[in-house]
């Protein structure tokens, strides 16, 4: 196994020449760092296994650093250097995030076990990060009841419902259910029912004879016969045309499906899952689901919670993104400053997860020095909640709807545009219409511009095109 990068804080020399020599005595490589500033630096060069801090630093604390470890390099666990016999220290130190304290001067023998366990939380973190449950992130109470419930129903038959906004996690959610089950080891289908044309839909659900209709060039085998064993996910189930519904029901009652062309039926042994982001019970009441396919693929329901209801996971799925995104480009993962953090945390995700990893992916690329400011998140006022929005509005009064700058330059600071706006004392009465009449404005010109190519235009305005399509929505667009 590759040696262990250790990481050690303190302006006293002398202590970091000792933790150098007894941590490299223990099979560890150890940096060092003086200051708050180069702690910063060497945290986004490099991943360490294990962290040691000072309490007061020249540029700031040793909370400072814990804070830092916590919100943007959770894996890393990190001690706390106090002076002998501060309790009070030590104990904010653990409220901070520590995860343990050393008392100088340092018994070698406390700082040995300190490492070792230090280590092993570091490998679990990491080998977590591997497992299936390890890839949904979260440690809030919603996350870990849902958790707990995907283990269960992992190891029940029955179909799950999974019920849930558009990008919360609902086919991650479904893969856990698969991968923590005994069907693991065979395969998992997920299929998109609102992706599939109609007219199509039958050949592919349950396959086809050679000659069985035109274009029928060979035998095909259906997403039934594919899931064998394991699972099929249908994925926004609501757009089941009523034909399709009336012919599920019959498979998923008879466990058989029969390809079309065929003569005889084919056993199948598949587990149902489902998910939509649309209120499945309510299409029921007007008629649009038939009420028993409902009540067949809905013995147990599951529901993935927003992640505005969830916020205190932003910071650690922000993370894991950024490592990824760091990964991808072959450099270290992005910083985000503390104002783009309280933003975050203040924002409504409307796209929930989805819209988190897009938002990140477009401010990695925005933002200089591999940090990200407020200015590179361009989040949607209107999203967020009314007072951080007001907040935000106060900061970036003409931002919004505007079209991107270029990729490698930092979005101009408000304070420059205001500078050469005339109408500067002039605020809108209705702020919301305000808003949505730049941001129409906006997209109407890009759509023109791109005669209406939807792609093209999300590009210029530095959106996906889930985003673009969002707001066309929202703001009725056809
Ligand atoms: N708790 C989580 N931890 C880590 N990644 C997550 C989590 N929840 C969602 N994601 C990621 O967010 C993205 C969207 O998730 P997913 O596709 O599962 O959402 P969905 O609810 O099925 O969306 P849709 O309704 O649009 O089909 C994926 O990249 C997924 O890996």
């Amino acid at each position: 196994m590759s040696k262990q990068y250790a990481l050690v804080i303190d302006d006293e020399r002398d202590i970091r020449e000792l933790l150098t020599l007894t941590l490299g005595r223990m099979d560890l490589l150890v940096e060092t760092a003086a200051t708050v500033a180069e702690a910063r630096e060497r945290l986004a060069g490099r991943r360490y296994a294990l962290c040691f801090t000072d309490m007061r630093l020249p540029d700031g604390s040793g909370q400072e650093v814990i804070a830092l470890i916590a919100a943007q390099y959770p894996e890393t666990p990190v001690a706390m250097i106090t002076a002998y016999g501060n309790v009070d220290a030590a104990v904010d130190a653990l409220k901070a995030g520590a995860f343990d304290f050393v008392s100088k001067p340092v018994d070698i023998s406390v700082l040995r076990r300190l490492v070792q366990t230090a280590l092993k939380l570091s490998e679990e973190k990491r080998s977590e990060q591997t497992t299936s449950a390890g890839k949904l992130i979260g440690d809030s109470v919603p996350m870990n009841e849902l958790r707990a419930t995907i283990a269960k129903v992992a190891r029940s038959q029955a179909p799950v419902y999974i019920a849930g906004e558009s990008g919360v996690g609902k086919e991650l959610v479904a893969r856990l259910i698969h991968e923590l089950g005994p069907r693991s080891g065979a395969p998992f289908v997920p299929v998109n029912c609102g992706a599939i044309p109609s007219e199509l839909m039958e050949s592919e659900f349950f396959g086809h004879k050679k000659g069985s209709f035109t274009g029928a060039g060979a035998d095909k085998d259906g997403l039934f016969h594919a899931a064998q064993g394991g699972t099929l996910f249908l994925d926004e189930v609501a757009e089941l045309p009523m034909h399709m519904q009336v012919k599920l029901l019959r498979v998923i009652q008879e466990k058989a499906v029969r390809p079309i062309g065929a003569r005889a039926e084919i056993g199948v042994d598949v587990r149902i899952l489902s998910a939509t982001h649309k209120n499945l019970a309510r299409l029921v009441e007007l008629g649009s689901f038939r009420q028993d396919l409902f009540y067949r693929i809905n013995v147990i329901e599951l529901r993935v919670p927003p992640l505005r209801d969830r916020r205190e996971d932003i910071p650690k799925l922000a993370s894991r993104v950024l490592e990824r995104l760091g990964k991808d480009n072959g450099t270290p993962p992005a910083r985000i400053e503390p104002d783009a953090l309280k933003a975050l945390l203040s924002y409504d995700f409307p796209g929930n997860v989805r819209e988190l990893e897009n938002v990140l992916e477009r401010s990695v690329a925005l933002c200089e020095n591999n940090s990200i400011g407020l200015d590179d998140l361009r989040l949607a006022p209107r999203e967020r909640t009314a007072s951080a929005a007001a907040e935000i509005w106060a900061n970036t009064p003409t931002d919004f709807g505007a079209p991107p700058p270029p990729v490698t330059t930092r979005a101009t600071p408000p304070q420059a545009r205001d500078a050469d706006d005339d109408e500067d004392d002039d605020f809108p009465s209705d702020l919301a219409a305000a808003v949505a009449e730049t941001e129409r404005a906006a997209i109407m010109k890009a759509l023109e511009a791109t005669r209406w190519n939807r792609t093209a235009a999300a590009k210029q305005l530095g959106l996906t095109l889930r985003q673009l399509r969002y707001r066309l929505e929202k703001l009725g667009i056809e």
